[in-house]
């Protein structure tokens, strides 16, 4: 291994000890952030983050409100439980966490959200904000991996950047973080219609691979220096996560963010962010 790592992990601790500091201080004003969570059905994995995300809401001081619902629920009864945190006034901030069981109309969901209460910058409106330039939260992944190659003093300014995937949580999203002025990057999105993604790998500073294709990013196709990040789940016979990045990229590769350890835990830090940063616009 030759790359350095982007550790996601140490880098949300530090973010995390940050927001307690402004936690304390809303508090101090009377205010107390509370972040919502929906989950709907059994799936494992999305217990196991929206679990994580009230551990982290615990680290920092954010009251925390956990809805639940069956794989079996309708339309209705997950529009009824959107509705009740839109009114809950301890829930400043809330997320449905995705996917949704089969049959389930998600984006009629996520437009129900009242947008001032939407803590994972996925709501319409705020995605309009991204697309208009006005601030608002912004999606956790897409600006939890500008945070972690910020924070690793990665070059993103001018950089070319190669986003694998175009699913509503990353690969939509992302480039519209990286293109702000702020950032000011130049993307390439690619996805399944793509000819030559090989061709496409080669020319890039930054990859962000988001496509849940397993190991879909070789050595061979990666700029020597290149910072590589992994964002893809899927998972082998064990249940063991396998990433889109090949573990030989490592050798080629400026800087890596594994999988897990890298993404994952900067979307929870990113999360409480959108959460503490909505408190303290409705403070003034
Ligand atoms: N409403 C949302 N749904 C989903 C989002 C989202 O941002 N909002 N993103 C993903 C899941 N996700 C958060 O919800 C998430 C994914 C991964 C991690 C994480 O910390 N992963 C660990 C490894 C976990 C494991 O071993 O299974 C890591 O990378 O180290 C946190 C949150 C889809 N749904």
């Amino acid at each position: 291994m030759t790359a350095q790592i982007l550790d996601g992990k140490a880098t949300a601790a530090a973010i995390k000890s940050e927001l307690a500091a402004r936690v304390e201080a809303l508090k101090a004003k009377g205010v107390q952030p509370g972040l919502g969570t929906l989950l709907v059905g059994d799936d494992p994995g999305s217990r196991w983050y929206v679990n994580g995300k009230h551990r982290d809401c615990a680290q920092v001081g954010i009251a925390s409100i956990q809805r639940e619902l069956p794989e079996t629920a309708t339309q209705e009864e997950i529009e009824a439980v959107v509705r009740e945190l839109n009114e809950d006034p301890a829930c400043t901030g809330y997320i449905v966490q995705l996917p949704l069981p089969k049959g389930i109309d998600a984006n009629r969901v996520l437009e129900l959200m009242d947008p001032a209460k939407d803590a994972d910058g996925l709501h319409p409106m705020s995605l309009g904000r991204l697309v208009l330039g006005i601030e608002g939260p912004l999606p956790c992944t897409p600006y939890g991996i500008v945070q972690l190659l910020r924070r690793h003093e990665v070059e993103i300014k001018g950089a070319h950047v190669v986003v694998v995937g175009r699913g509503i949580t990353i690969g939509r999203p992302m480039p519209l973080v990286l293109t702000r002025k702020s950032e000011n990057a130049t993307v390439t999105q690619c996805h399944t219609g793509t000819r030559d993604l090989s061709a496409h790998l080669r020319q890039a500073d930054i990859i962000v691979a988001a496509a849940g294709v397993p190991h879909i990013i070789k050595p061979e196709d990666v700029k020597p220096g290149a910072a590589v990040l992994d964002v893809g789940v899927s998972r082998d016979e064990q249940g063991k996560i396998v990433g889109d990045v090949h573990p030989g990229v490592a050798e080629v590769a400026g800087w890596v963010a594994p999988n897990p350890g890298g993404v994952g835990p900067m979307t929870r830090a990113q999360l409480l962010v959108n959460v503490v940063e909505a408190a303290e616009r409705a403070a003034g």
